[in-house]
């Protein structure tokens, strides 16, 4: 670990035990939040349990480099940061802090569209940040547009579409998830307020008005047809919207679901993404994320064809912490544990890392059944 870095933390688990002290009991309930019985948000972390490593020996891993180049920029390692919606509930600091933490490390961000400050604000603090904007579908296009040219304008290199939100916690029929102080959404308000929404009722009826749930395929190909930056489909989890994508044209397609907030029973993402990868057959670069917590997390989601691992409750437990150097903590200690088991399977470099290095737990006869908790959220 880095000098100025030591920590009594050290592994992604502990952050979580610390944040939980730090944090209100909305922020922590919000950030924990799983749907339903929280099968999918567990099974997210048992599925990387079930695939076996096969390391190659006697190979000289004495220098191992992890660098990777995502849509053309060079990280220092193949592990960025997921959009996350309202970090100030976790530092004062918020994007801020985080986007800093990401500098640091010289790897990306995804600033969420439900950031509590502005893309610019962010931008401005760390200009020579990896940062790739998530764009909310907007009901007027006119704001789509306006959004993708201040991303643009802000230096901002890429635009994540979530694809799999067809409802938001403030729809009429869910209970409202919205914080119980006045926050603001600097990237999710129109009509030229700098400042953004204030007051739980005043963005609810907002944001009903302007945003578009659900986004179809028509939006992603107009963003796609109005934006000179490569675009990503976060929440992809089968083989026809994968396809689908690739004939649109998107740059990359992000397995993704929703840390299991958005809809339980969904599959782990790291069982979808072989079928995913086949599917895409090299036409755009493909990402994952929910529940990495590990450096051999990282590894087999990398051996099984992602390019790239998104991280988000693991960011906000760091940036509870300890803001900056939280979210940098955490980056360490994954960038660590990857170096070391690519070491010790016999990887010196990321392309080393192969499929053949991960078999699935059903190859040897292994059926764990594991009881699902009934979740407290
Ligand atoms: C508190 C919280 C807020 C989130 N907000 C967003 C968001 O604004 N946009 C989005 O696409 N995904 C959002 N996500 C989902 C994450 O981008 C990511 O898919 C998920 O957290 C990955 O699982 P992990 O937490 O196990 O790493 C959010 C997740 C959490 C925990
Ligand atoms: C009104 C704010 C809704 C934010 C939703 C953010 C999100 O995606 C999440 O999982 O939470």
């Amino acid at each position: 670990m880095a000098e100025g870095l030591r920590s009594e933390l050290t592994r992604v688990l502990d952050f979580e035990k610390e944040a939980r002290k730090k944090l209100s009991d909305f922020a922590w309930h919000f950030f924990s939040r799983r749907r339903d019985a929280g099968q999918t948000y567990q099974d997210n972390l048992d599925a990387f349990k079930r695939y076996r490593l096969i390391p190659c020996n006697l190979r000289d891993v004495s220098i191992r480099d992890t660098t990777v180049t995502v849509l053309g920029t060079r990280l220092d390692f193949p592990i960025a940061i997921a959009p996350t919606a309202m970090q100030r509930l976790a530092h004062p600091d918020a994007e801020l802090a985080t986007a800093k933490g990401a500098a640091a490390m010289n790897t990306g961000m995804v600033l969420s569209s439900w950031a509590n400050l502005s893309l610019e604000e962010v931008a401005e603090a760390t200009p020579r940040g990896v940062r790739w904007f998530y764009l909310l579908f907007f009901k007027d296009r006119r704001l789509t547009r306006h959004m993708l040219d201040r991303a643009q304008r802000a230096g901002y290199t890429a635009v994540v579409l979530t694809v799999d939100q067809p409802s938001f916690s403030f729809s009429r029929h869910e209970k409202p998830n919205l914080p119980p102080v006045p926050v603001r959404y600097p990237n999710a308000y129109y009509a030229g307020d700098p400042v953004g929404l204030v007051g739980t009722v005043e963005v609810e009826e907002h944001l009903r008005a302007t945003v578009k749930v659900p986004g179809t395929w028509e939006d992603v190909e107009w963003v796609r047809k109005n934006t000179e930056l490569p675009v990503v489909l976060k929440g992809i989890l089968s083989v026809e919207d994968a396809k689908t994508a690739v004939q649109l044209g998107v740059d990359a397609v992000y397995v993704s679901n929703h840390g299991g907030r958005q809809m339980d029973g969904l599959p782990a993402t790291i069982d979808v993404l072989p079928d995913i990868v086949r599917a895409v057959g090299g036409k755009a670069e493909v990402y994952l994320d929910g529940g990495i917590r590990t450096g051999t997390d990282v590894l087999k989601a990398l051996a099984l064809g992602a390019r790239c691992v998104f991280i988000g409750r693991p960011v906000l437990w760091g940036l509870a912490h300890n803001g900056a150097e939280g979210v940098q903590q955490v980056l360490q200690i994954l960038k660590d544990e990857l170096s070391v088991a690519m070491a010790r399977a016999g990887c010196a470099k990321i392309s080393d890392i192969q499929p053949s290095l991960v078999v699935h737990q059903s190859y040897y006869g292994i059926t764990t059944r594991k009881a699902v908790p009934m979740s407290k959220y």
